[in-house]
């Protein structure tokens, strides 16, 4: 059994990376980069456990991709280390940032042999500019660039972190105790990705494949006197609404699960349950925003949605345009990429019966293509 702990730190917010997809989601292939680092480490098999630490929500969406373990960081990487290292209980561990995706397996075995040298292990790089603090030029050669994955004594990191004061790395925290910390070299392949114009630094990182993914949604709601009718984000002119918790816009619900089954991200009751009363009587917009919010921000773009609203009553067709645009709207898309489409039932079941509504929603997303941007 081994006697390491590899963390990879994944909960940082992507500030300086300046796009809608955050870094850790961007594809590289058929899968989000976070994914492609933890499986270049997996495949090494030298750990005895791989923790992957995420914010609550991408932990969320990561359980569906594969089987780690993961923990929800904090507000800073400090932080996010910190609650990682509270399930570690090797001897030692290995803490590496996601954002470093390309990491070469050389430079790993170069700092996993050399773990009795020291309480931490670091790989560095020379520095080959010349430097100046403030107006004074430095002796460069006494300075290095310090580089993750670190390999640390789990107990003297533990120990390490006791303290308000906030390290950039582990080994700084490690050093501060009085500790040694020892170097070697590192890898310009594990350059960490920071901003857009590092993705030209890093060519592990594939372009995405040129998948189209397609979800189906469906949702059935009942009629109910004297409530307002919302249809799309419509406000169709009857005297009778939805019977739901929300604001039982049953067009939207459709589109929302057609939305998350092409991504592979659940459904619409996991995501605003009907338990929830902060969703009674919300308006369905809000959550259809949100939804494009996850999708775009984990990684895909939209590609075409369609609709089949299946009612004996209302008459839908006075309402489709301006059910498309609104459509086409709320998901940032061309209106010629929105097809709204209304039938009855030929007065069979209940919807011909005029006791519901119930509506089809079918949804193409693809991956960001950043490569292309
Ligand atoms: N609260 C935080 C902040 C950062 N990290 C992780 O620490 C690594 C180094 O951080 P950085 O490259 O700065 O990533 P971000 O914090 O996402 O970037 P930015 O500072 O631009 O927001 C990243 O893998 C990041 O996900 C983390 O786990 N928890
Ligand atoms: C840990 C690190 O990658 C070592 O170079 C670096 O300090 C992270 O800094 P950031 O500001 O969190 O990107």
């Amino acid at each position: 059994m081994s006697d390491i702990t590899l963390i990879l730190l994944g909960a940082g917010n992507s500030t300086r990376f300046k796009s809608e997809v955050k870094k850790q989601w961007l594809y590289s292939g058929d899968i989000p980069l976070w994914l492609s680092v933890a499986e270049r480490f997996g495949a090494m098999e030298l750990f005895a456990k791989i923790i992957i630490v995420s914010s609550a929500e991408d932990i969320g969406l990561m359980k569906h991709y594969a089987d780690y373990t993961y923990v929800q960081g904090g507000e800073t990487r400090q932080a996010s280390l910190k609650n990682g290292l509270e399930d570690v209980t090797t001897e030692y561990v290995l803490v590496s940032d996601i954002a470093r995706c390309c990491v070469p397996e050389a430079m790993i075995r170069r700092i996993l042999d050399a773990r009795k040298e020291a309480s931490c292990i670091v790989p560095v790089l020379p520095v080959t500019d010349t430097l100046y603090l403030a107006q004074t030029p430095l002796d460069r050669e006494q300075v290095r660039i310090i580089q993750t994955p670190q390999l640390s004594v789990t107990k003297t990191l533990k120990e390490a972190l006791q303290t308000d004061h906030v390290f950039t790395d582990d080994s700084s925290a490690v050093a501060s105790m009085g500790e040694k910390v020892y170097f070697v070299e590192g890898a310009h392949e594990a350059h960490k990705l920071t901003t857009i114009d590092d993705l030209k630094k890093l060519p592990c990182i594939k372009a995405p494949s040129k998948r189209t993914l397609t979800g189906f949604g469906l949702d059935i709601h009942p009629f109910e006197e004297r409530k307002p009718m919302v249809l799309c984000g419509v406000q169709i002119d009857v005297d009778y609404g939805f019977k739901a918790h929300s604001d039982g816009d049953v067009a939207i619900h459709a589109l929302i699960d057609a939305l998350l089954g092409a991504a592979g991200m659940g459904d619409i009751g996991e995501l605003y349950p009907d338990t929830d009363e902060s969703y009674a009587g919300a308006d369905s917009t809000r959550l259809l925003s949100d939804t494009v919010r996850k999708i775009r921000t984990h990684g895909f773009d939209i590609g075409n949605v369609d609709m089949t609203i299946l009612a004996q009553a209302p008459r839908l067709l006075p309402y489709k345009e301006k059910m498309k645009h609104s459509i086409a709207s709320l998901l940032g898309i061309r209106p010629h990429l929105v097809n709204i489409k209304a039938t009855t039932a030929e007065k069979l079941g209940f919807v011909g019966r005029k006791e519901g509504v119930t509506v089809h929603a079918v949804a193409n997303l693809t991956y960001h293509n950043w490569k292309e941007k």
